[in-house]
C-alpha cells in the first residue's frame, strides 16, 4: 500500500486541490485528505449545493465556490458521469497551469478527458470507494501519456491517504475495477441487509438480527484484515464438519449460488460502466 507522507501532503498544500463535486465520494476523499494533514486552506470546493460541514470548513479558510480558480497540483473530477460534460469546463483552464487532472467518474473515459484539456493535459482516471470515508478505502488508477511518473506518484498519495492503491495497467480493466471494488462496498452492506432479512425470517426481533448481521460482517473483515490466512482458510475455520455452516455453504456454494449470483452481479455493473462511457 502506497504511504502518503507529512510531505506529499506539504507539496499538495502548496498549490492546492481542487475538487469538482463534492458529494458522497469526493467529500469522502477530501474528509480523508484533511484528516492527513491537509489545511482545510489548501482545498477549494466547486459544488453548487454544497453540504453543511463543508461550509463550516469554509469559515476555517477552505475555498468554497470561488469565481474562480486560478491554480491547483490536482483537479479532482467527482462529480456524476452523467453532468461531467456541463461541468469539467469550468476548470479546463488549470491545464495550462500544470494542473493533475483527477476523474473518478465511473465509465468515462481518459479519451473524454483528453478532448476537453488537450492530449497534453496529464489525467488520472482512478476508481475509489466509499470506505475511503474511514481510511480504508482502494483505489485503482491509471494515467494517460502524458501523466508522467511524478504526477502517478501524486495520485498514488492522493489516495494512498484514504486506503490501498492499486495501479492498472490498462485502462480497460476500468469497468470490471469499477464492478468490483467502487460498486463493491454495497454488496457488502446488502449482505448485512440480507442477513438481517434472514435473521427475521428465522423470527428473530428485527433489531436484534440487525446487530448480529452487522456486527458479524464487520468482525469478519476485521479478522480478513488482521489475519494472514486466505478467505478460503478462514472460511474453512468456521465449517466444523456435519456443522450448521456446512448445511448453509451447502445452499450458498451451490452451482447456482452466490459465486453465480455475485458473478452475474458483477457483469450488470461491468456493462453498465461500458454504457456510461457514452
Ligand atoms: N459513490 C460512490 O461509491 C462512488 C462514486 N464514484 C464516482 O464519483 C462521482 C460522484 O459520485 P457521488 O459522490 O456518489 O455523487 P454525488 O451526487 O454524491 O456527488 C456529486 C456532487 O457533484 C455536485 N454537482 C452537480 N453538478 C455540478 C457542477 N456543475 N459543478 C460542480 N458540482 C456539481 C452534486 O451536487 P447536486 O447533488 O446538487 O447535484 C454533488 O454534490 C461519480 O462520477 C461516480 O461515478 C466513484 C467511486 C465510488
Ligand atoms: O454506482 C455508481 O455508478 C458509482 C460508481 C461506483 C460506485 N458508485
Amino acid at each position: 500500500m502506497t504511504q502518503t507522507t507529512a510531505a506529499d501532503i506539504a507539496a499538495l498544500a502548496e498549490r492546492g486541490v481542487t475538487i469538482l463535486g463534492c458529494g458522497k465520494m469526493g467529500g469522502a476523499m477530501l474528509r480523508g485528505w484533511l484528516a492527513a494533514g491537509l489545511p482545510p486552506e489548501a482545498a477549494t470546493v466547486l459544488d453548487p449545493a454544497p453540504a453543511d460541514w463543508l461550509r463550516e470548513l469554509a469559515a476555517r479558510g477552505l475555498r468554497l465556490n470561488p469565481e474562480r480558480v486560478e491554480d491547483a497540483a490536482v483537479c479532482v473530477l467527482a462529480v456524476k458521469p452523467q453532468v461531467m460534460a456541463k461541468a469539467a469546463p469550468q476548470v479546463a483552464h488549470l491545464a495550462g497551469r500544470g494542473a493533475l487532472f483527477m476523474s473518478i467518474a465511473a465509465g468515462t473515459p481518459i479519451s473524454f478527458f483528453e478532448s476537453l484539456f488537450g492530449a497534453d493535459a496529464p489525467i488520472v482516471r482512478a476508481m475509489p470507494n466509499t470506505p475511503a470515508a474511514v481510511g480504508r478505502g482502494v483505489t485503482a488508477l491509471i494515467g494517460n501519456a502524458a501523466a508522467t511518473e511524478a504526477h502517478m506518484r501524486l495520485a498514488e498519495a492522493l489516495a494512498g491517504a484514504v486506503g490501498a492503491v492499486v495501479r492498472l495497467e490498462a485502462e480497460s480493466q476500468m469497468d470490471a475495477v469499477t464492478a468490483i471494488s467502487g460498486s463493491g462496498p454495497a454488496y457488502v452492506f446488502h449482505m448485512i441487509e440480507a442477513m438481517a432479512a434472514a435473521g427475521r425470517a428465522l423470527d428473530l426481533p428485527d433489531e436484534l438480527a440487525m446487530t448480529l448481521a452487522r456486527q458479524t460482517v464487520i468482525g469478519a473483515a476485521e479478522l480478513a484484515r488482521r489475519s494472514d490466512a486466505s478467505a478460503e482458510q478462514l472460511r474453512r475455520d468456521v465449517t466444523s464438519p456435519g456443522g450448521t455452516t456446512a448445511a448453509a455453504l451447502e445452499v450458498l456454494m451451490a452451482p447456482d449460488g452466490l459465486t453465480a449470483l455475485m458473478t452475474r452481479a458483477a457483469a450488470a455493473a461491468a456493462r453498465r460502466s461500458r454504457e456510461l462511457a457514452g
